[in-house]
């Protein structure tokens, strides 16, 4: 919101939730409640404020929907209906992201194409693979401007995890810097591929802002890095030398790391709308621990 608002002013940027936000999100511009089961209400907001971009976020992510499944299905794929069809009502262009978790154990995993297979095997998945083929549905059918990136795991110091698989690669800061241990839920050699929060608020905002000629598909995957918990750790005991990581894997969330891609193909989003990347490993490490030893040393907590 920070970068659009920059870009289409303050008032021109609206976010939503059915949390309440925190004071310093309420204050920085336009908040509004809006639950994306609640049709009518959403149609409303659209109405009122005259959107014409919507940037559909709301979900359970990966982990989280398999520990409920009804919720899941509710608001990954009910809530997502309700978006699809005042999207397609209001003419708006809409963005809906996707995963690296809308693959699954028979894709190609390294590293996997825009175009294959993709068998998920969590509610997460499904949901997604769902949203990627409705909106190019209504695209094709009905011309709707629907854009989706799949996004890897995504690494921000400002949010805390949601219940994904790869939370861990955001808890290990945090424990680094206020315990200096991280017990990790998943095998020290589990690749997965990451990025950091700006690429993937750039990337999204880019792809947004690319004429729809550049587009030759509607669906992309986008890339960064790939890392194991073992190399991250590594790289922050660069900072951090007294990090301890122990590991206690969970079948849960060591399954759904393993049957989803360890490495992106972006070739295509790097092609068409010219997606560049600029966080490697090093610099996600130093950036992640700079912001985490500011913010606790500004609420004054301690800094291990
Ligand atoms: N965080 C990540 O690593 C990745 C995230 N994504 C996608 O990005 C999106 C955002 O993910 P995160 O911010 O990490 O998840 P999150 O769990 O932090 O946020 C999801 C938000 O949805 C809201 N929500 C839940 N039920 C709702 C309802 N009925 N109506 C309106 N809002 C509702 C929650 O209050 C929460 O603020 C999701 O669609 C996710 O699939 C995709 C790949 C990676
Ligand atoms: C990669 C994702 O989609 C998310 N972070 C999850 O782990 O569920």
């Amino acid at each position: 919101a920070q970068k659009l608002r920059k870009q289409y002013g303050t008032e021109n940027v609206i976010l939503s939730d059915i949390k309440k936000p925190s004071p310093h999100v309420f204050n920085s511009g336009p908040f509004v409640y809006a639950d994306v089961l609640d049709y009518k209400h959403l149609r409303e907001l659209i109405v009122n404020y005259r959107v014409t971009w919507l940037i559909h976020y709301s979900a359970l992510l990966s982990a989280v929907g398999e520990a409920n499944v009804a919720l899941a299905r509710q608001i990954n794929i009910t809530g997502l209906h309700n978006v699809l069809d005042l999207a397609l009502e209001n003419s708006l262009r809409l963005f809906v992201p996707s995963t690296i978790g809308a693959f699954g154990p028979s894709s190609p995993r390294d590293p996997a194409p825009d175009l294959c297979v993709q068998r998920p095997r969590t509610i997460y998945g499904v949901s997604k693979v769902h949203g990627e083929l409705m909106g190019e549905y209504l695209y094709h059918k009905y011309g709707l401007d629907f854009r989706c990136l799949r996004y890897p795991g995504v690494i921000s110091v400002s949010t805390p995890p949601g219940g994904g698989t790869t939370d861990y690669a955001v808890q290990i800061f945090h424990d680094a810097l206020s315990t200096g241990h991280h017990e990790c839920y998943l095998r020290p050699d589990t690749r997965l591929p990451m990025m950091h929060i700006s690429d993937c608020h750039r990337a999204t905002i880019e792809f947004m802002q690319a004429p729809e000629s550049q587009l030759s598909l509607r669906t992309y995957n986008i890339a960064a890095m790939s890392f194991t918990p073992e190399e991250v750790a590594q790289e922050i005991r660069k900072h951090v030398p007294h990090l301890k990581v122990t590991y206690n894997p969970d079948s849960v969330r060591q399954n759904i790391a393993d049957s989803w891609p360890v490495r992106f193909d972006d070739t295509n989003a790097r092609r068409d709308w010219g997606w560049a990347s600029a966080f490697r490993l090093e610099e996600l490490v130093s950036d992640m621990l700079r912001s985490i030893r500011d913010k606790r040393t500004t609420e004054g907590l301690p800094v291990s």
